[in-house]
């Protein structure tokens, strides 16, 4: 972790911040661009400086880690002062012009340190990005007033509200770089560019005193306030998003110092929230999936997945044949007739074209992406596969026949793969001789979006096998998480007894809809009762049949459930659950289920005395806000 500088002879200073694998901006580091920007600044032989990282990345931003520590002691004294100390003083208003050489990436204060240089040089294929919205805080070293000023608002807002980089051949075009060229001639454009600044060739610009790119007054407002209503709907637990949109406003009412300085002050209130909280350790423990002992550390190196056979043309095997294709892995889609068979490869078919219409992907890639499907209703493909994944119904007998043939019929490396959301996998591979190579791939539907792969492993699964799936679920862009093996898993074991609470609730007497409202007014897409709806009351019974096995003693056996199916309902599926599901309109709550869910709470006999429950709220959850449904 340094910082270096070498002076050249002709006059420039090339400061390089080293910190891998990203160039972290840690406090260390902090101090040693300040000082070597004094040093810099001081030294007779310095005309000019350029800024660039070690080892092809400029910088991943802040360090993260700092973030913890504060999280952790409460104490922002550990947060060191960049944005006027370091990023205005010490280099925008600085007496010697600064460019960065920008190459691989500049996120979040890697970019904002590069905007506070007079001129951004990069080379091809650059991510840029502001990101710190993901981690619940707003840009801190003066990127919520620069960026704006370099590519103007409504993009500045895109980047920051979406988190979403761009990459430097776009960033050329909209003004925040200067050039890009190549990686070899980085350091050499750079370095002439703040030559001809501090010579007068080219014009010393400091980005904070822009104005040109951002519009009237009146205009910068209205994009603020479509950016504030639409962040109200697609972001309402976040309040980095109104922030954000709060800063931009007062640097653009009374000029850039002014909202870097409210930015400071904000972003200190930010770091402290509980969503930074929460977000900061969702940024590490993602990252920690992807470290598995004895499977990522002990030097194997996954084998490569072809072609791969998926069970069953439904819901979960359609859309997990749809994510390998559009990753270029071929697929054998097996089904038990030519109806089912039809059924599933129009869904696959229909998923691609969704992608396109969206404008996510080219008719081309999606024509592409449907030639390496094949319908099958037989094994014989199946003798060259290298994986298999089974999406049929939750049935233990018929995953168990299932898997007999398979150890049949494929060959002896094939990766044998359950999407069973519930099952223990020692069940269902009980009648096989190959529990080695045994493992659970559990998507969630609609599974070519969800980014979730729950990877279940038993005691005998062989650590080679785990590596080779976790490799798949990066290559289809889903996030691998390794999980032990038991009823439910770690997802549905976590979500069973959050769905039994609700259960429990709705027959004690509280209101369902009650429920969902409180439940999405606290953060989740959509409460516990519209969820099942969507999900399909089939999945529900058979996890509950599932649970109430394994764990007897701690299952609340609901009776609402079939109830609700006697009476003809299926949820989302035929448009009537605990809501009506109508074409183009938001679900509304159904009063007619309120009889069903009488009857179903006369045959729990919860309700103490039969009297119904009443429940009031802790002042954290606003039940009255407006909410999703
Ligand atoms: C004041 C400022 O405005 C505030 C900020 O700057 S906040 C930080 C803003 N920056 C970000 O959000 C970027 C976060 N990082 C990323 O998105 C990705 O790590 C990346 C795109 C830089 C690289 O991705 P990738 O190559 O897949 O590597 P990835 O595994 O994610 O990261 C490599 C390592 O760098 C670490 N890392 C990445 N960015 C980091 C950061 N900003 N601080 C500390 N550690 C960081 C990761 O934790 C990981 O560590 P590990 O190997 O010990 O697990």
């Amino acid at each position: 972790m340094k910082v270096t500088m070498e002076v050249g002879n002709d006059g420039v200073a090339v400061i390089k911040i080293s910190n891998p694998p990203v160039n972290a901006l840690a406090p260390i580091i902090i101090r040693g661009l300040k000082e070597k920007y004094m040093e810099a600044m001081n030294r007779d032989d310095v005309k000019a400086i350029v800024v660039t990282g070690e080892g092809g990345r400029f910088s991943g931003g802040f360090d993260i880690n700092v973030f913890g520590t504060v999280h952790k002691s409460g104490d922002l004294s550990a947060l060191p002062s960049v944005s006027v100390d370091l990023v205005v003083n010490t280099i925008e208003d600085g007496k010697k012009p600064s460019v960065a050489a920008i190459e691989g990436l500049a996120l979040g204060g890697g970019l904002e340190l590069a905007m506070g240089c007079h001129a951004r040089i990069s080379a091809p294929r650059t991510q840029l990005g502001l990101p710190e919205l993901s981690l619940g805080i707003i840009p801190g070293f003066g990127g919520t007033q620069r960026l704006p000023r370099l590519v103007g608002i409504s993009k500045a807002v895109e980047m920051m509200l979406m988190s979403k980089p761009i990459m430097s051949e776009e960033g050329k075009k909209l003004g925040l770089i200067d050039a890009v060229v190549s990686s070899e001639e980085l350091l050499k454009v750079a370095r002439s560019w703040a030559l001809d600044i501090a010579e007068r060739r080219k014009p010393w610009i400091s980005s904070l005193q822009r104005t040109d790119k951002l519009g009237s007054l009146s205009e910068a407002r209205e994009i603020l306030k479509v950016a504030r209503q639409q962040s109200r709907k697609t972001a309402p637990n976040m309040p980095q998003h109104q922030v954000c949109l709060d800063v931009i406003e007062e640097g653009v009412v009374f000029g850039g110092y002014s909202g870097v300085l409210k930015e400071e002050k904000m972003f200190n209130e930010l770091v402290l929230s509980s969503t930074s909280k929460g977000l900061v350790h969702v940024f590490f423990a993602q990252r920690l999936t992807s470290k598995v002992p004895n499977v990522t550390d002990v030097g194997l190196k996954p084998r490569h997945i072809k072609k791969v056979a998926v069970i069953g043309g439904g819901l979960m095997g359609s859309g997990i044949a749809t994510a390998l294709i559009l990753s270029n892995i071929s697929v054998v889609l097996k089904e038990i007739n030519t109806d089912y068979l039809q059924k599933g490869m129009k869904t696959i078919e229909a998923n691609l074209r969704s992608l396109v219409t969206r404008g996510k992907m080219t008719e081309d890639k999606a024509n592409k992406a449907f030639s390496i499907v094949k319908g099958v209703l037989d094994y014989a493909e199946f003798k060259d596969v290298d994986m298999v994944i089974e999406a049929v119904i939750e049935n233990i007998a018929l995953k168990q026949s299932i898997f007999s043939e398979l150890e049949k019929v494929c060959p002896a490396h094939c990766i044998l793969a359950t999407n069973t959301s519930t099952i223990d996998l020692n069940i269902i591979g009980d009648k096989t001789t190959s529990q080695d190579r045994i493992i659970g791939a559990h998507f969630f539907s609609p599974a070519h979006v969800m980014p979730l792969l729950e990877i279940v492993r038993t005691a005998k699964t062989s650590p080679q096998v785990i590596l080779d799936l976790m490799t798949v679920g990066k290559a289809i862009k889903k996030v691998p998480v390794v999980v032990g093996n038991c009823t439910g898993f770690a997802v549905n074991r976590t979500f069973f007894p959050y769905s039994q609470g609700a259960q429990f609730l709705a027959h004690l007497g509280v209101d369902v809809f009650r429920i969902d409202r409180v439940i999405s007014n606290f953060g989740m897409p959509m409460g516990p009762f519209q969820l099942q709806d969507l999900a399909g009351y089939g999945v529900a019974m058979a996890v509950g049949k599932e649970f109430a096995s394994s764990f007897a003693d701690r299952t609340f056996r609901s009776p609402l459930v079939e109830l609700l199916v006697k009476s003809g309902r299926n949820g989302k599926n035929n448009g009537k659950g605990y809501y009506i599901y109508e074409k183009g309109n938001k679900p509304k709550p159904d009063p007619s289920v309120l009889p069903i869910i009488e009857e179903s709470r006369r045959i729990a006999k919860l309700m103490p005395g039969g009297k119904v429950l009443i429940l009031s709220l802790s002042p954290c959850f606003n039940e009255h806000a407006s909410s999703a449904v």
